[in-house]
């Protein structure tokens, strides 16, 4: 980070004027309802054939009225559990000092059938009407029920491409039904955006309520900072970022420095940055904004929603996860199970975590048998975002590995990196993180244990270009002990028709380790 030097402004200089002219996407489009709730017919109990989905425009009516809710409980309380508190507390552990979920009147969504909420979210895909053409909030009453869709900051995010990854697969894998969900063509570059809209809203209207929040932190390996910095810049409320020193990269360095985010560079790893954070939101009215907090994962299980919406509502085989503070599988498992639970799919996928083996805690407790959890000291991993040794989520991992009868894998440097760029020969442009859930589906499928018809979805998590840096390293086999063998460095020739000719003759007449190999 030394390298990049800024004039930082104060905190008191980033609170922005609200934005008052919006596109066609905007607030002020509220006079069509229809988006906002479809009553079912008659009554409560609607089935598939009292829904009158002809009639989908001419009624609707707000969340509240069917008396939809939720509020934070104790993660896997005992049933017999009555700890409760509002969305509105500012508040990250249980009283026993564990973690919180977010909790839904699971009774009052499913007064509503399955197909019944397929029609809606579908009906809200392409609408311009605020906020509902979010993917996140597509499935608001999923999410957060009950805030004002006034409070709500969204840059309509989620609704990323499954990507066929066809002829990956088939090549590669002899694999051909396999997909990857990009969750990092996204706002700001990763999956951290379906996470923070909410958050982000929530702060917005607690503030409105008259909380005593300043300003919004988190600790960050890079897309968290970037994601909380430009929600934060957009609504006009301080962020601060904590960011370990020179371990992330510039273009992720770059984003909350432009935000406006008033950012501390520490001389610290990842854990070290989530452990301060932690100890000064403790004490400042800084709102902690890490997946520690629950909110964030209402936004990001959107994405397995999605993924079934995309397949029609037929249930992947398998879906691969790259993990590191271990919320964003716990996350995806949610979403499934909500699905389920509400009767939109009656399965859900096996789930697959797949960590840097320079940064394995979820991998070794796994092989282990889930026997004590011990965290590790996390060493430099090319997937630098998830380089962490002690994850917060680390129980809502296993909950979620345990009840999908999942699977944990691990991938080397080399791995990674190899897979990640047979990826980009193919057509796609992954970050090193995709790259450990890409070696980790080879591991799988060579072992015998994904199958070639296996319908396996990989989870793209950050836009290839903020790590941009990893590529130029491995495509100039710039690299110590690693081969590069599927490099495609450039050619220096010279500005002459003659040596450009024969440096094109001289490629064409020789088997060549480009793409077309592959
Ligand atoms: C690009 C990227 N991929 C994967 C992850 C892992 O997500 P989680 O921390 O929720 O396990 C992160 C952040 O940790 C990330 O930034
Ligand atoms: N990769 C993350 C690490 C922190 O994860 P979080 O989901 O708990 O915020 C990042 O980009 O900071």
């Amino acid at each position: 980070m030394t390298s990049f030097s800024l004039f930082q402004a104060s905190p008191s200089s980033l609170v922005y004027p609200k934005s008052t002219s919006f596109n066609q996407n905007t607030k002020s489009n509220h006079n069509n309802q229809s988006l906002l709730f479809l009553k079912p017919c008659n009554s409560l109990s609607s089935s598939s054939s009292s829904f009158d989905r002809h009639n989908l425009l001419c009624r609707s009516s707000s969340s509240d009225d069917h008396g939809f809710s939720a509020k934070y409980v104790p993660f896997n309380a005992d049933p017999t559990s009555t700890e409760s508190y509002s969305l509105d507390e500012i508040i990250y552990r249980s009283s026993s000092g564990g973690l919180l979920d977010v909790q839904h009147d699971m009774d009052a969504l499913k007064k509503f059938d399955g197909e019944y909420w397929k029609d809606l979210f579908k009906k809200r895909d392409n609408t311009t009407t605020w906020p509902y053409g979010s993917g996140v909030w597509g499935k608001k009453e999923w999410v957060l029920p009950n805030i004002d869709d006034d409070h709500i900051i969204s840059t309509f995010e989620g609704k990323s491409n499954s990507y066929w990854a066809e002829r990956f697969g088939k090549r590669l894998l002899g694999m051909n039904d396999l997909w990857v969900k990009q969750c990092g063509i996204s706002h700001t570059g990763s999956f951290k955006d379906l996470g923070m809209t909410v958050l982000v809203s929530q702060v917005n209207r607690m503030r409105k309520l008259n909380h005593n929040i300043i300003g919004v932190g988190c600790a960050s390996t890079g897309d968290t900072s970037a994601a909380l910095s430009a929600y934060c810049a957009a609504a006009g409320i301080p962020s601060f970022v904590f960011l370990p020193a020179d371990r992330v990269s510039l273009a992720q360095l770059v984003q909350p420095i432009a935000n406006g985010a008033f950012v501390l560079s520490l001389d610290t790893d990842f854990d070290g940055c989530m452990k301060l954070i932690r100890e000064i939101t403790a004490e400042l009215p800084i709102y902690l904004a890490n997946s520690l907090n629950s909110l964030r994962l209402e936004g990001q299980k959107t994405a397995a929603i999605e993924i079934l919406q995309q397949f029609d509502w037929q249930v992947p085989d398998w879906v691969i996860v790259p993990g590191g503070n271990l919320g964003n599988i716990y996350a995806f498992y949610k979403g499934f199970r909500m699905c389920q639970e509400l009767g939109l799919v009656d399965r859900i996928p096996r789930l697959v975590c797949a960590q840097s083996a320079n940064a394995n805690p979820l991998y070794l407790h796994y092989k282990s048998g889930y026997t004590e959890f011990k965290p590790v000291m996390a060493d430099t991993t090319f997937a630098s975002a998830i380089q962490i040794g002690d994850p917060v989520s680390i129980d809502r991992a296993v909950y979620a590995l345990k009840n999908s009868n999942g699977i944990v894998e691990e991938a080397n440097e080399e791995e990674l990196m190899d897979a990640m760029t047979l990826a980009d020969l193919g057509g796609m442009f992954t970050c090193p993180h995709t790259g450990v859930a890409l070696a980790a589906l080879f591991k799988l499928r060579n072992k015998g244990v994904i199958g070639r018809s296996d319908r396996t979805v990989v989870v793209s998590t950050a836009h290839g270009l903020k790590f941009a840096q990893s590529k130029i390293d491995y495509h100039s086999k710039n690299i110590q002990h690693m081969s590069c063998r599927f490099a495609n460095p450039p050619m220096q020739v010279k500005a002459d028709f003659g040596s450009v000719m024969d440096t094109l003759k001289k490629f064409l007449s020789k088997d060549r380790p480009n793409m077309n190999s592959y």
